[in-house]
């Protein structure tokens, strides 16, 4: 018997769709079937994370925050903790995205605080990791990699690793100036990290960590990554802004695959 692995597909707005519009995107969502063996998710804004959790509650569709504090409160303003994006009713949360370690000084260290934090709190973190272009020039991919991600993980108890989602996100690839990695790339790179997690946790555990590729995903390239051996998903950005878009991709990616 073929077994057929459960593949993630997500699309974080970023700070796009105020609350009126993200709670219609959440309203035609609510009705949607995910295929079998498909976990979509959404990665909201903060002014419009409750309301679209409070409407999608139950529903096929998961939902995200797009950063989070460590701490549970205190003199951090402008912040939001991990407790209260619980209590928004998000499912995950996304830790580390480029964008926010490019602008926002977000560094290996506060990465790993956020893991714990979220884990603690019940949240899945959805880890990004990936190089710089110049660090893609220079040949050291899997060396940066291999640093986010043990720092990143350094506090996070082995038996958690399952319930994370990692998404390798090259920063040269992510956003309108980016270009879409090769699928022989994304694959060689993901097995490079499934190396890294099986080291860390062991083969058990870290062949059970779900993977992610994001970085100008479209629907026309998105079935090709999620065919490679240790791809389990997308990470999706402005082609997953709409939502007949964002199911118009998961569908493309369905298509490909194998009966089980
Ligand atoms: O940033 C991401 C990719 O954005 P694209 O617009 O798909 O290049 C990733 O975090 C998913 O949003």
């Amino acid at each position: 018997m073929v077994t057929r692995k459960t593949v993630w597909i997500g699309t974080n707005w970023k700070m796009n769709k105020g609350p009126a519009e993200a709670l219609a995107a959440a309203e035609a969502l609510k009705a949607y079937r995910a295929p079998d063996g498909v976990k979509p998710f959404i990665i909201t804004p903060f002014t419009s994370l409750q309301a679209v959790a409070s409407v999608l509650k139950g529903a096929d569709v998961l939902v995200g925050a797009q950063n989070m504090h460590w701490e549970e409160s205190g003199s951090w303003t402008g912040e939001i903790s991990p407790g209260m994006v619980k209590e928004c009713g998000a499912d995950i949360v996304l830790i580390g995205h480029s964008e926010r370690r490019q602008h926002f000084a977000e560094t290996d260290w506060t990465v790993s605080r956020k893991m714990s934090a979220a884990l603690r709190h019940g949240l899945r973190p959805l880890l990004c990791i990936g190089e710089s272009l110049e660090e893609y020039d220079f040949g050291v991919t899997a060396e940066t990699l291999s640093r986010q991600l043990k720092i990143a993980l350094h506090d996070v108890a082995h038996a958690d690793l399952p319930n994370i989602l990692i998404a390798y996100e090259p920063v040269w690839a992510i956003g309108a100036g980016g270009r879409a990695a090769d699928t022989d790339c994304v694959a060689k790179v993901h097995a490079g990290l499934r190396a890294v997690l099986c080291e860390i946790a062991g083969k058990d555990i870290g062949d059970r960590v779900p993977l992610l590729y994001g970085g100008s995903v479209t629907q026309d390239n998105a079935r090709s990554y999620v065919s490679q051996p240790n791809v389990d998903g997308v990470f999706v950005g402005r082609a997953g802004w709409s939502v007949p878009d964002f199911e118009k991709l998961i569908d493309r990616v369905i298509e490909e695959r194998a009966p089980a």
